[in-house]
């Protein structure tokens, strides 16, 4: 009989286990997977308390070794072993690691971000649920952002994969309530959500929106927050807030009406107008619009060419202008998410929440 068919040995795992020392860094979402292999192989299922929603790291790693069940002890073994194995061979035979792949940063489950000719590209990537943000999607983009402001990168981009930019806040966030209730749920999501957008208010270098398609909710509201906003002629912005017993987020209730005036703006935060680019262009929400079939050609273009101009004189000029009302904004943004708190906790958003889940209402 094989040594597969029988199971690694304790002398093949312990083998593995030094071998992975020696490996090339395989990428987080490999780390993970190692990780709970090892757990469940040395110690069997899951059997500790899930850490908090801020406990990232912790989190995906309890998460990793959680999903693996009640995988037997011995099959977790052979895995360990295997994958090990399978990783060896790999970068043994491709010590020099192509740049594509280098380029490509891994451990994101909700986007894919890449860095190159000097501009981070973060692209939320849940096409088939028109990247709707799901908590994990906030948590990645804090982090994804965190490390463009320290990378070497002149600017950053945020894009959306597919035919949507984003439909915003992913709505069965409403649905994975913890034990401690609806409340706290609430609470952890206020803070959440302020935690997010103060990512944006303070983030140091010239951020710029490629939005690829129709953008909803929060994925509008922080445009207010960028420098530039490039739109393909496809893309619509629709914040359908009274809609969903929701009020606004993002600082819009204090850029939007800077950006377009008052009766624009409550046209769209109190009434949920949806605007088309050339709309948004012509209110100051959009920088420049760009036929759909050239859109990607001509906006890339034109981003290299920036991200070519010296970068500190660009993040010097970029914090001069935000410096004037950073206070400002962190104080709006502060309120709007307490604000939003307590909606939350209110029938007109329960119901409307209830009717999309339902099936009964889209926007
Ligand atoms: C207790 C408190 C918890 C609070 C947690 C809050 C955390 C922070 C919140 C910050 C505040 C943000 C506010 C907002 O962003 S408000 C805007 C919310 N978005 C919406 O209301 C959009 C809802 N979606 C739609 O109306 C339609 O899907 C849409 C018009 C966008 C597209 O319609 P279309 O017919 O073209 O496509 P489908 O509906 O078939 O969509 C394809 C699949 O994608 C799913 N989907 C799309 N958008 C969302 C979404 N926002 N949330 C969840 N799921 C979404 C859709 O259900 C389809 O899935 P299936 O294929 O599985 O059916």
């Amino acid at each position: 009989m094989s040594e597969t068919a029988m199971g690694a040995s304790q002398k093949d795992f312990e083998s593995a286990m030094s071998q992975v020392k020696r490996l090339k860094d395989p990428g987080n979402e490999v780390k993970l997977k190692l990780y709970a292999l090892y757990k469940q192989a040395t110690e069997g299922p899951c059997n500790t308390p899930k850490p908090g929603v801020f406990d990232l790291i912790n989190k995906a790693k309890w998460d990793a070794w959680n999903a693996l069940g009640s995988l037997p002890k011995e099959t977790a073994r052979q895995n360990y072993v295997d994958l090990v194995s399978g990783l060896s061979s790999s970068s043994d035979s491709s010590s020099q690691v192509k740049p594509e792949a280098d380029r490509k940063q891994s451990g994101y489950e909700t986007l894919v971000v890449t860095s190159e000719d000097g501009i981070t590209k973060i692209m939320m990537n849940r096409p088939a649920k028109k990247n709707a943000m799901t908590m994990r999607m906030y948590e990645e983009i804090m982090l994804a952002l965190k490390a463009a402001s320290k990378d070497d990168s002149a600017i950053t981009v945020l894009t959306g994969n597919g035919d949507y930019y984003s439909s915003g806040n992913d709505l069965t966030n409403f649905t994975d309530i913890p034990s401690g209730g609806v409340e706290e749920k609430a609470k952890n999501s206020a803070i959440l959500l302020r935690d997010f957008v103060d990512c944006f208010i303070d983030f140091p270098k010239p951020l710029i929106a490629v939005v690829n398609g129709p953008a909803v909710g929060i994925s509008v509201t922080i445009l207010g927050l960028f420098e530039v906003v490039y739109a393909s002629d496809r893309a619509t912005f629709h914040t359908p807030f009274s809609h969903l017993g929701q009020s606004p987020e993002g600082c819009s209730s204090y850029t939007f009406p800077k950006i377009m005036g008052p009766a624009k703006a409550a046209e769209m935060l109190i009434f949920g107008k949806k605007l088309t680019a050339a709309e948004a262009c012509a209110q100051g929400l959009v920088t420049e619009v760009f036929p759909d079939s050239t859109f990607q050609k001509e906006v890339w273009t034109r981003l290299k060419a920036y991200s070519k101009l010296p970068p500190n004189a660009m993040r010097i000029s970029k914090q001069m202008i935000r410096n004037r009302e950073k206070e400002k904004l962190h104080a709006v943004n502060a309120e709007e998410s307490s604000t939003l708190q307590e909606r939350w906790l209110s029938d007109e958003c329960m119901n409307a929440i209830m009717n999309f889940l339902t099936r009964k209402a889209k926007l």
